[in-house]
């Protein structure tokens, strides 16, 4: 399998969705093929938010659109509701997405600008219930998500602004009461102002409606407070999964220091050890033998080129994909304390 192992998948009874060894390819002419996605794995428990994060074009929104088999993997599982989603006919993973939805970056282009607001988040009544807008189940919805019901009902997308979309939109995503959300950059589209209200809004949903989400953002600042936990992508694999506070405080992988670096105004309290990232991100049609960040690493050595590394445990839940880690027994001087659980 082309992965980074599978050691910091959970054995525990409340894993709502699974994915293992997901792998995603786009072919091209002449035989060659965009390895956006090359064996991933990952789980998230019952009400648990996972940020997925990494730099424009590390796979991630196809992690998502392959989650909701739209398109279908190449290959490998995506555990839901005790169901291999990739094995299911059309219809009955009609069924499943009433229970697994995903909201997309650009709300105004994935609302149907013909459809007046009450009729968009009444869809799923009407395709599983034969119901309307009628239903008294979209007004509430509507104003749970922040809209006058009276005034934005009768509206059609392109009267309301970027935020207001994104709430017709999440208000859409929640009206069949699903058990896990899929936002794929939520707020990167909208305006900063905007950005802070839709992630409280979030928040509160998730907490209302017992929700379970995955989180995408390129950006580690938008996950830091609404994450549990954060899987870090790069060039198609996950290379670190750590709960989001040992994340922030002591990245392990490389790239994770890296992308934390980056951020215009870190945490004060956080102990980075490289600087931000340099050099170009390799095209994912002839991705980099061995580790796949190897060529912008600043420690890599032989070994990188030639062994991919495989998850293990550096510290308590933490887990990193990289022969020479931030943390752990090879960790830079200084940083070896903080391998509190056996690699
Ligand atoms: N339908 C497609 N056909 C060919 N290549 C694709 C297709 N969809 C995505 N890709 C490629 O797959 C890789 C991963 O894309 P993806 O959109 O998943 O990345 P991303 O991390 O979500 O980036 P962004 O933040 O820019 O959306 C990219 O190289 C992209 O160009």
């Amino acid at each position: 399998m082309a992965g980074s192992g599978t050691a910091h998948l959970r054995d525990q009874d409340d894993i709502v969705l699974r994915v293992e060894g997901l792998v995603v390819e786009f072919p091209l002419e002449r035989g060659q093929k965009v390895h956006a996605v090359s064996g991933i794995s990952f789980d998230i428990a019952k009400g648990e938010t996972l940020g997925l994060v990494g730099e424009s074009g590390c796979g991630k929104s196809t992690t998502g659109r392959a989650i909701m088999q739209a398109p279908r993997p190449t290959s490998g599982e995506v555990l839901f509701d005790g169901k291999d989603l990739s094995s299911l006919s059309a219809d009955e993973l009609r069924r499943s997405r009433t229970k697994l939805q995903m909201i997309y970056q650009d709300p105004i282009s994935s609302l149907n600008p013909r459809r007046r607001v009450k009729d968009i988040v009444a869809e799923g009544l009407s395709i599983w219930e034969g119901k309307g807008s009628d239903d008294p189940r979209v007004e509430e919805l509507l104003a749970a998500v922040g809209l006058d019901p009276d005034r934005a009902g009768g509206r059609r997308p392109h009267e309301l602004s970027g935020g207001q979309c994104q709430r017709v939109s999440i208000a859409r995503s929640l009206i069949m009461r699903p058990e896990v959300l899929i936002c794929d950059e939520p707020v990167s589209a909208l305006d900063v102002s905007v950005q802070a209200q839709i992630l409280n809004l979030l928040e509160d949903l998730k907490a209302e409606y017992n929700l379970t989400m995955v989180f995408i953002a390129h950006d580690l600042a938008v996950v830091k407070n609404i994450s549990d936990r954060v899987a870090v992508m790069y060039l198609g694999k996950i290379c670190e999964v750590a709960p989001s506070d040992t994340l922030y405080a002591h990245p392990a992988h490389p790239y994770t220091a890296a992308l934390l670096a980056s951020i215009p105004e870190p945490d004060p309290e956080a102990k980075h050890t490289d600087a931000g990232l340099t050099g170009e991100l390799p095209s994912p049609v002839n991705p980099p033998s061995g580790c796949r960040f190897r060529t912008r690493c600043p420690r890599a050595a032989e070994r990188c080129e030639l062994e991919e590394p495989q998850m293990r445990e550096v510290a308590t839940g933490q887990f990193v994909a990289c022969h020479f880690p931030l943390v752990g027994e090879q960790a830079p001087e200084g940083n070896r304390e903080l391998a509190t659980a056996p690699a």
